[in-house]
């Protein structure tokens, strides 16, 4: 198999004597989106600037195509590295034309610069735009100009820092779906930094959950979504609920039933998470709860403490009864019972992860 189109081994990065970013491991292959993932000050943006060259690791190896861009003794200059950057705000030069923002890297013949050009003009949809100056477009079109720009040049990795947060929503869809599809076709490295789970999920061929400066779980969306490493990471990506008990035997009693702690030793405290999506309200019988099974468990009953519609879903929040803790339920349709509405829940407990609790 070739060479990965960029490597990170053990990258770290100080500033002024303190590790922001440390012990980064990221392959990204050609034709590939990679999302950086995780809450404000995490080490994103400082982990796209060291692999663009605007920073310098402290230590660790980056490569693109086996070639080494940084290690202990190189450090290529960004210029040097191949690589394209789109930030949020797009940064166009307000004094030249669309085309000669499209131009402005590169380095063929008057002649070939202009095909280039026009070729992109074409991919990115703004043919006749050429002579327009960049104040004239839409947000929307003036990304797609900083797109056709970045791409310009043929660059083996792209890197793209909450590129679409600007942009009205009602656009953003499309732009983004429209921006991956032309990435893919050049079969082009994509590193996109975003604080939004809902972008990652949606661009990413691999998501790179970050926090505190290092990566916690590496994966493709569905699998970081179905099997998180840690509650932290259960919670980034939608509402949680959470049921804590002590193991004895390898097992936790719940009102919901059992749950094996397989490897946690007696006393061990651990946490039952699951999502709101996977609590079922038992409807049909009448207040006496459903009969356990051993998909669903053991029924617990709740009174509704809250009922919210949300557009393609409703959130229902129970106080339950065995300890007046609230545990919050979707449902996927307009469902708003009174407060104080007796229901009986159950849990999808091939859903359900069980985490050592850690305060
Ligand atoms: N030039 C710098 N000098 C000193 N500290 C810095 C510098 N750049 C970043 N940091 C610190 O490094 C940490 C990581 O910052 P970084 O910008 O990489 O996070 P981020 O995950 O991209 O956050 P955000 O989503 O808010 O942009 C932060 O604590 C930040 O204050």
């Amino acid at each position: 198999m070739s060479a990965p189109r960029l490597q990170m081994e053990h990258v770290c990065c100080h500033f002024e004597g303190r590790e922001v970013v440390c012990g980064i491991d990221l392959t990204v292959r050609a034709g590939e989106v990679l999302c950086l993932l995780g809450p404000s000050g995490c080490g994103k943006s400082t982990t796209l600037r060291m692999i663009a060259g605007i920073e310098r690791p402290s230590r660790g190896i980056i490569r693109a195509d086996g070639e080494v861009l940084s290690d202990a003794t190189t450090h290529l200059p960004p210029e040097a590295r191949g690589i394209g950057l789109i930030f949020q705000d797009f940064a166009l030069f307000p004094h030249l034309s669309v085309a000669q923002n499209i131009a402005f890297g590169l380095r063929g013949t008057a002649a070939q610069n202009r095909a280039r050009v026009d070729e992109l003009l074409e991919r990115v949809d703004l043919q006749g735009y050429g002579d327009t100056a960049p104040h004239m477009l839409s947000g929307g079109e003036q990304q797609r100009v900083a797109l056709a720009r970045a791409l310009a040049p043929r660059p083996r990795i792209m890197l793209m820092d909450e590129p679409f947060s600007g942009l009205d929503n009602r656009l953003r869809d499309g732009i983004r779906d429209e921006t991956l599809a032309l990435l893919k076709e050049e079969g082009t490295a994509v590193v996109l930094v975003t604080h939004e789970p809902e972008e990652a999920m949606r661009m990413a061929d691999q998501i790179a959950l970050m926090r505190d400066g290092g990566v916690v779980q590496t994966g493709a969306p569905y699998n970081i979504y179905t099997s998180p490493c840690d509650k932290d990471a259960a919670a980034f990506f939608s509402d949680i609920n959470v049921i804590s008990g002590e193991v004895h035997g390898a097992l936790i009693e719940t009102p919901f039933g059992q749950f094996l702690a397989p490897g946690v030793p007696d006393g061990g405290l651990v946490d039952i998470v699951f999502r709101p999506q996977h609590v079922k309200i038992d409807f049909d019988r009448g207040g006496r709860g459903p009969n356990p099974t051993p998909q669903d468990g053991v029924p617990a009953l709740g009174h509704v403490k809250r009922a919210r519609f949300m557009g393609h879903e409703s959130l229902v929040e129970f106080r339950m009864d065995f300890d007046g803790g609230i545990v919050k339920v979707t449902v996927p349709a307009v469902f708003l019972p009174k407060p104080g509405t007796p229901l009986w829940l159950t849990i999808r407990r091939d859903r359900c992860f069980v985490f050592p609790n850690r305060p």
